[in-house]
């Protein structure tokens, strides 16, 4: 069991390692992206997965996923299969397509209501809490593909939340936004974690993101791994910089 954050116990969060990797290994042919990798998850951290470009982040992300088995070692969850709710947030491109819906019908579009064309009455609650949370209230009539990057990002972001994640993953999703953008992305999780029991992953290559936001980071490299408290974390060891995108 970690030791409860003083962020959790403001929380109010369940003191819980959510999921334990042990000696983990991936492998592409005779090529081991990485091996030995040990860390752990804790309900309600933000956990920053960080390295070099090609080191094998998503790839980690997908065995976890289970999109891809692990060549070594094993993840153990705490919670059941069924009591895991996993959403993901991409990456924003400039050159993304964007449908020509309105924000709210966008993030609506993540409920699952198989052919069903209109939202339950828990549903528009849930939606209308989420786009209240992402800053998106006033523009749920706006369409999506006229939107800001970080209104556009918000929106992906908002998508994610109706499905009541547990545990939200973020594969690089400040990259290609401006400061202002990206903290308030930032600062969106983070206000939605203070009432909301989610635990982060974060993939990231901007220092100060990683160091504003993170409680632990995971480094990989081709030579092993580290694991630790971010407070921990020496930044030599990295090239990520302050950069929008490296
Ligand atoms: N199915 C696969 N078969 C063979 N090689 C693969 C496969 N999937 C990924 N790779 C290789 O594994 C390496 C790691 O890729 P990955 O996308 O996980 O890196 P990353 O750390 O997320 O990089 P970036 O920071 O640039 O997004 C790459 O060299 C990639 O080509």
């Amino acid at each position: 069991m970690a030791i409860r954050s003083i962020e959790g116990i403001r929380r109010g969060i369940e003191e819980m390692t959510l999921l334990t990797g042990s000696n983990i290994g991936m492998q592409f042919g005779d090529r081991w992206l990485y091996k030995n990798v040990d860390f752990k998850l804790e309900n309600g951290h933000v956990l920053a997965l960080i390295g070099d470009n090609g080191v094998g982040k998503t790839t980690l992300l997908r065995a976890l996923l289970g999109q891809l088995p692990l060549s070594a070692g094993q993840f153990d969850w705490e919670t059941s299969e069924a009591d895991r709710a996993i959403s993901y947030v991409p990456q924003y491109r400039p050159d993304m397509q964007a449908f020509p819906l309105r924000i709210s019908d966008f993030v609506a579009l993540s409920f699952d209501r198989g052919m069903r064309p209109w939202l339950t009455a828990t549903e528009k609650e849930k939606l209308s809490h989420v786009l209240a949370d992402t800053h998106l209230t006033k523009l749920a009539k706006s369409r999506i593909d006229t939107a800001s990057g970080g209104e556009r990002q918000r929106a992906y972001l908002a998508q994610a939340l109706v499905q009541n994640p547990n545990v939200l993953i973020l594969d690089e999703a400040t990259a290609n936004l401006d400061n202002v953008a990206k903290f308030e992305l930032m600062d969106v999780i983070r206000d939605y974690q203070a009432h909301h029991e989610i635990t982060v992953i974060m993939v990231s290559h901007d220092l100060e993101i990683i160091q504003r936001y993170a409680d632990d980071y995971l480094l990989l490299t081709p030579q092993g791994s580290e694991f630790g408290e971010i407070a921990n974390l020496d930044i030599s060891k990295l090239k990520v910089g302050n950069q929008n995108h490296a």
